[in-house]
């Protein structure tokens, strides 16, 4: 039995429909303190659908989520995320013309200062505080080396990493990867289990959506299955390994 104030994030009877289409159909779920949540399915089952409710870039159709007791529906995604909501896209959302470090800083600043104002930007200082904790949180994962190269000129799977320490220096209560591996090699996805490890061991509570099961295998303390809008399974690892649904409507197709 979990204790209520161990449910981070409780989707309580969510609906989405978009004209008609049940995108998401009656679905539940809560994520629990500390643990890493992965959310898989086919194509189209909702996934994206229900990370976009859960940050209010959509409304729910009907039903709410609630964080850490406080209820999500009809905020708007920046008051989410200075609730302690932090979300990593599908495409990494950085500013291509403005350095790596300058990235780090801008969401370091437009985090403590509400919404994003472009007057921050003649307040970048280095040798400040957000800074210099901005250079330590790019070095920690191994981008020291990029501070000053422009966002727009990182690889594919640096781009990921300085999307995730966007995510990090926000210092979320939890943390919404969206496919954070999608399109790298083999290489590249590796290096990034590693720190979302790193992230993982530091307690952080994550919630990642992911097509490749290397990824959700190797991080997932439990996982939530979705197809055609419902939650058709939910467990440890092994339990969905196993699960004859999940196996018809989904892993058969995918390599495990
Ligand atoms: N803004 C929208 N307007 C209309 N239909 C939408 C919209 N967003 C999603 N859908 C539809 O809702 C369903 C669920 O889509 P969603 O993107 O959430 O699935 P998904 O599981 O994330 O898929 P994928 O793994 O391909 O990213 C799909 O049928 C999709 O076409």
């Amino acid at each position: 039995m979990i204790a209520t104030n161990d449910i981070v994030l409780h989707i309580d009877h969510v609906h989405k429909t978009f004209a008609g289409l049940h995108a998401l159909a009656d679905v539940n779920l809560d994520i629990r303190e500390g643990e890493t949540h992965a959310i898989i399915g086919p194509n189209g089952a909702g996934k994206s659908t229900l990370l976009n409710v859960c940050v209010g870039v959509l409304p729910p159709t009907q039903g709410k989520v609630m964080f850490h007791g406080t209820e999500l529906t009809g905020l708007k995604p920046y008051e989410i995320n200075q609730l302690g909501v932090a979300r990593v896209f599908q495409t990494p959302e950085i500013f291509g013309d403005l350095t790596v470090l300058e990235n780090v800083m801008m969401a370091m600043l437009s985090h403590r200062d509400g919404a994003f104002r472009l007057k921050l930007v003649s307040r970048f200082d280095e040798q400040g505080e957000i800074g210099q904790r901005a250079i330590q949180a790019l070095r920690e994962r191994g981008l020291g080396e990029h501070l000053y190269h422009l966002g727009g000129a990182l690889s594919r799977g640096d781009k990921r990493r300085l999307e995730m320490v966007i995510g990090l220096v926000q210092k979320p209560k939890l943390l919404l990867l969206d496919e954070p591996t999608a399109g790298m090699a083999r290489a590249d996805t590796n290096a990034t289990i590693e720190i979302l490890r790193q992230i993982k061991d530091s307690g952080m509570t994550i919630v990642i959506i992911e097509h490749d099961m290397h990824v959700v295998f190797s991080l997932a303390d439990r996982i939530t299955v979705l197809a055609g809008g419902r939650v058709i399974a939910q467990g440890v690892p092994d339990e969905i390994k196993g699960n004859p649904k999940v196996i018809e409507a989904y892993l058969g197709e995918e390599q495990v």
